[in-house]
């Protein structure tokens, strides 16, 4: 753990970042194109930790996958060895072990997966025992507690015999994560059917094709977050695309009421300020990674936020509902519950002259809390966290202009 300085620094002048590549791609297209026995297909892998992660137990001869906190390369990954000849154990962090998996472990059963809990039923670790063949090609999976359950079972349809029907019950949250699954599949060739809640893949074979990861969108919200509470700022994110993938791309309409306005260019996309609302509503159930940023902002601005579909943020890296009330509690604003929705309200008082940020572990906590730089000298209990999904986060922040020590 190491703790970090970040100085006040109230504006950000012609700045070039190209932020992180996309962890969700990546992990994507990583299983993917094992699914298709090919190499090197792939450009701009992120350097995520989660990433990084994935590529080595997809290459590891080991019989114990440790995920380390990635939750989509636990998911991902135990789809993908449920369907092998050989046995493995799945297991993670004393954090991952307390997210659900019960949901895909049934749903993969159902198929015909052998696997067993080792501790708590429901949880990793998971021991996967060589698969025997399909025993089924329809299932039923609630699409309401993580969508990786279904990109999972998505990605390994196509190369089981009898392909595989997938009816999604109850609401679907973070749909553009299913949506990207399906895309990144048919860059691989592999043709699917969606009518109503019902996912349709019969077999066929993945063919090797080349995919450019694009920059992360919830990498890049964090510029945003600075340019909507800097003074003044202007800057470039190069790598991030009009016609993306990631759902989280729709950070720029919400951030056009937090004052920012993005233009797109050849290569990327620039942010400059603009007006922005005083009160504003956002439901999260397709984008759950953006609440933080967006919470922090407007605690900072002083803007009410009416903020739905926080379900899902309870069972990721931590509770992140608890952790924003604790921290934004720092700057004396209120998070709480309010008949169906959750209610922000920022504080009247002046802002602290430093803010010190706990990070429960949790990448977000720490990148999400940074653009208070731009108001206060701000303190991160340990900055190594952001690692996960963007490592380069702070020596981004420095070429920004900021001091960190
Ligand atoms: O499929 C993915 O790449 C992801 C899906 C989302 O999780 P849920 O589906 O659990 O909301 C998101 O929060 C996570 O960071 C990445
Ligand atoms: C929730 C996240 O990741 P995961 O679920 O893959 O651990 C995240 O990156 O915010």
């Amino acid at each position: 753990m190491s703790s970090l300085k970040i100085e006040k620094k109230k504006n950000i002048d012609n700045v070039e970042i190209t932020p992180v590549a996309s962890k969700s791609e990546s992990n994507r297209a990583l299983i993917i194109e094992s699914l298709a026995g090919t190499t090197n297909t792939i450009l701009n892998l992120s350097e995520a930790r989660d990433t990084q992660t994935m590529n080595k137990l997809l290459n590891t001869q080991e019989d114990t996958l440790d995920v380390i906190d990635a939750g989509t390369t636990m998911r991902f990954l135990t789809a993908f060895m449920s369907i092998k000849d050989k046995a493995s154990i799945m297991t993670g962090t004393p954090r991952m072990c307390q997210r659900p998996i019960g949901i895909l472990v049934e749903a993969l059963r159902s198929i015909g997966a052998d696997i067993k809990y080792v501790g708590e039923e429901g949880y990793p670790p998971l021991k996967i025992n060589a698969f025997k063949g399909q025993a089924s090609d329809e299932i039923s999976i609630k699409g309401d507690i993580s969508s990786q359950y279904i990109s999972a079972l998505l990605m390994i349809a196509p190369v089981l015999p009898n392909g595989l029907k997938i009816t999604i019950k109850g609401k679907l949250g973070s749909k553009p994560y299913v949506d990207m699954t399906l895309g990144l599949m048919e860059v691989y060739g592999v043709k699917a059917d969606w009518t109503d809640n019902i996912i349709t893949i019969p077999h066929q074979n993945y063919k090797p094709n080349q995919y450019t990861i694009e920059s992360d969108w919830s990498g890049a919200s964090y510029w945003f977050s600075l340019v909507s509470l800097a003074d003044s700022a202007q800057i470039k994110l190069k790598g991030l695309r009009k016609n993306s993938f990631q759902g989280d791309h729709v950070i720029t309409s919400i951030m056009k009421s937090l004052g920012v306005k993005s233009e797109f260019t050849e290569d990327g996309i620039t942010l400059t300020k603009c007006d922005h609302d005083d009160v504003i509503h956002i439901d999260f159930t397709h984008c759950p990674d953006l609440a933080q940023t967006v919470a922090v902002v407007c605690a900072a601005k002083k803007i009410q936020c009416h903020l739905k579909g926080l379900e899902s943020l309870r069972i990721k890296e931590t509770d992140r509902i608890q952790a924003l009330q604790n921290e934004l509690a720092k700057i004396g604003a209120t998070l709480e519950e309010k008949n169906g929705e959750w209610l922000l309200t920022p504080s009247n008082d002046d802002l602290p002259d430093l803010i010190k940020v706990e990070t429960y572990d949790d990448h977000r906590m720490a990148m999400a809390f940074a653009p208070l730089a731009t108001k206060m000298n701000v303190e991160i209990a340990d900055g190594d966290v952001v690692a996960k999904s963007y490592p380069t986060f702070w020596d981004h922040m420095k070429q920004a202009g900021f001091t960190i020590s």
